[in-house]
């Protein structure tokens, strides 16, 4: 029985994964604070919402998706309910697995995770880190959990504030990028919908190339970049205007952020 504390946009997300990779929706239990939220979630999946201690009482895995500012509360909530032998998945950000096995006590396993929303559509990146008391098995059945919607990589806890910058904020810069690439070609008189078109297939068309050529970026930007042509003359103004840096910078801020987050 797995159980998913928490059921905001992070997760539904998982929960729907773990349903469409054919777990039983009667294996599941979530949890949620609003009655609406609670009825919704019966109806769309057919699990049980029960109480956070009801969860942490009967289920083996315990998944806590709830927001970094709120760990606390709910560490302190299921604490007198949590048996030993019970693997605590925490998917927040910036929260360390010694926050919560010193709230949890005794030695309770726990596996950091930091995965994204494209868990969505069976296309996670998902990365794992164990705390103290988290032994191989642990961290086997938290790569089980996940592979279904999408990769799992093993990463040392101490990169986990900079992996959710890059990986879980990840989609969000793309989306971003979307939009303006979508404001661009309003600005040069595109209709809309033919323009978010455009550049949706042309980001598909450039993550699918990414992910399967095995090329470099570089590699594939500069097979764009004809001599005396148009992406040159476009790549010379976002130089200009110090994008790169720009992004360097961003993802220094979202990886400094994830570290604040533990204390609220
Ligand atoms: N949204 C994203 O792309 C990602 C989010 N995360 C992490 O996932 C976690 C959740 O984020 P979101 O889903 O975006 O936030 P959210 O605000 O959509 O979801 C949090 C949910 O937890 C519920 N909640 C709070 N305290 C509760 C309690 N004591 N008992 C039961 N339910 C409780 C809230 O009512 C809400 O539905 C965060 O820790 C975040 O860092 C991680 C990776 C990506
Ligand atoms: O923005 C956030 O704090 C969360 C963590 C990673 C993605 N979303």
């Amino acid at each position: 029985m797995i159980a998913i504390l928490g059921t905001g946009k992070m997760g539904e997300a998982l929960l729907s994964g773990l349903v469409r990779a054919g777990r039983r929706p009667g294996d599941i239990m979530a949890t949620a604070r609003r009655q609406d939220r609670a009825e919704a979630l019966r109806v769309r999946y057919g699990v049980r919402v029960v109480s956070n201690a009801e969860a942490a009482k009967t289920a083996d895995t315990l998944i806590l998706a709830v927001k970094p500012q709120d760990m606390a509360a709910l560490l302190t909530e299921i604490a007198p309910f949590v048996p030993a032998d019970r693997l605590v998945v925490s998917v927040a950000a910036g929260i360390t697995t010694e926050f919560v096995e010193s709230r949890l006590g005794a030695s309770v396993p726990v596996v950091r995770v930091m995965s994204n929303t494209p868990v969505l559509v069976d296309e996670a990146m998902s990365v794992i880190s164990s705390g103290a008391h988290a032994a191989e098995e642990h961290m086997r059945q938290t790569e089980d959990l996940l592979r279904p919607v999408g990769k799992v990589l093993r990463i040392p806890e101490s990169q986990q504030d900079a992996a959710t910058a890059l990986s879980g904020s990840g989609p969000a810069y793309f989306f971003y990028l979307v939009e303006a690439m979508v404001d661009a070609g309003i600005l040069l008189g595109m209709p809309r919908a033919a323009a978010l078109d455009m550049v949706t297939q042309s980001i598909v068309g450039a993550a699918i190339m990414l992910r399967d050529s095995g090329e470099h970026p570089v590699i594939l930007r500069e097979a764009v970049t004809s001599p005396g042509g148009t992406t040159i003359s476009a790549i010379a103004e976002l130089e200009r205007h110090r994008v790169r840096a720009a992004f360097l910078d961003a993802i220094e801020a979202a990886r400094d952020r994830s570290r604040q987050l533990a204390s609220g």
